[in-house]
């Protein structure tokens, strides 16, 4: 379980740059629950993924993981309970590596913590058991296992790196960063069923920041919309149930006191 408590982030402090990204932001994410993101630009949604992933330290606040306060625990040290995935498909594997290379150091690192633990032979388990969860993907790459994960599409690789971030060493929270922005859409709709999967199967916690309003609606069991630096919308259960995309828009905007100001989702509306 993650739980934030009145988590403060301020840019450029008292300089004409100054950008307050966090406001005081509370939330509770239990296990098994899945909580989509959605809000306006510069609303702090990154912010507060480098915040629980510990990329930089909140000024104000804390954050907990298991009931234990990991606000001054440093970003490595994290990793090894914290599942990560970015817009960029380039990001989060190693291209000259093999598939079976990259799978490796994923398990080292969740499973032993530490940044680049040395791995040495992988053994005919690992092996074995790196093929099993490579064909849950449907994407043949069990078969391609000592190709350089350079060679694979984006959608592959992104799927590759939910697998590296997600089932190995099942994380306690997994942060998904508009994992699929970059992807056509036929691909994009295949990894978050993917992500749907893998998220139920192993009854993790889930952020997940997305532009399009219809996967924030229909991916998870929570919406989150944010403005300002602050959580102004928190909608699950009967309320988020059978709610339209138009619907969903009419709360922001009492929520916020304002109309949702970002262009990319009100395009993909
Ligand atoms: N490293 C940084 N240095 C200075 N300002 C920053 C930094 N990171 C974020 N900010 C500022 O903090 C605010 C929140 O940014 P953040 O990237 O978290 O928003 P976001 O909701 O992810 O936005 P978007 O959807 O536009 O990517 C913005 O005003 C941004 O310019």
């Amino acid at each position: 379980m993650l739980k934030l408590t009145k988590v403060k982030k301020t840019f450029n402090a008292g300089t004409v740059n100054e950008r307050v990204a966090l406001d005081g932001v509370s939330l509770t994410v239990e296990n098994g629950e899945f909580a989509t993101i959605i809000g306006s630009n510069g609303a702090g949604k990154s912010t507060l993924f480098n915040c629980i992933a510990g990329s930089f330290y909140v000024d104000e606040g804390s954050v907990e993981l298991d009931g234990r306060d990991i606000t001054y625990v440093p970003d490595y040290k994290r990793a090894t309970e914290i599942g990560r995935l970015f817009q960029d498909p380039m990001r989060g594997t190693a291209p000259h590596m093999t598939i079976e290379e990259n799978l490796a150091l994923a398990y080292l690192r969740a499973s032993q913590g530490g940044r680049g633990s040395a791995f040495s032979r992988i053994s005919r388990e690992q092996r074995s058991y790196f093929r099993e969860k490579l064909s849950l993907l449907g994407m043949g790459l069990e078969d391609r296992m000592k190709q350089p994960v350079g060679l694979l599409s984006g959608g592959q690789r992104q799927a590759l790196t939910l697998l590296m971030a997600a089932t190995l060493v099942p994380p306690k929270i997994l942060l998904l960063d508009e994992h699929t922005a970059a992807l056509d859409p036929a691909t994009a709709e295949k990894v978050l069923e993917l992500t749907r999967n893998i998220v139920e199967e192993n009854n993790l916690a889930c952020l997940m920041i997305t532009h399009n309003m219809h996967s924030a609606l229909q991916m998870g069991n929570r919406t989150l919309m944010m403005d300002g630096g602050r959580i102004v919308l928190d909608i699950s259960g009967e309320e988020r149930r059978g709610l339209t995309v138009d619907g969903l828009l009419e709360k922001f905007n009492a929520g916020a006191g304002k109309a949702l100001d970002n262009d990319r989702i009100l395009f993909s509306k």
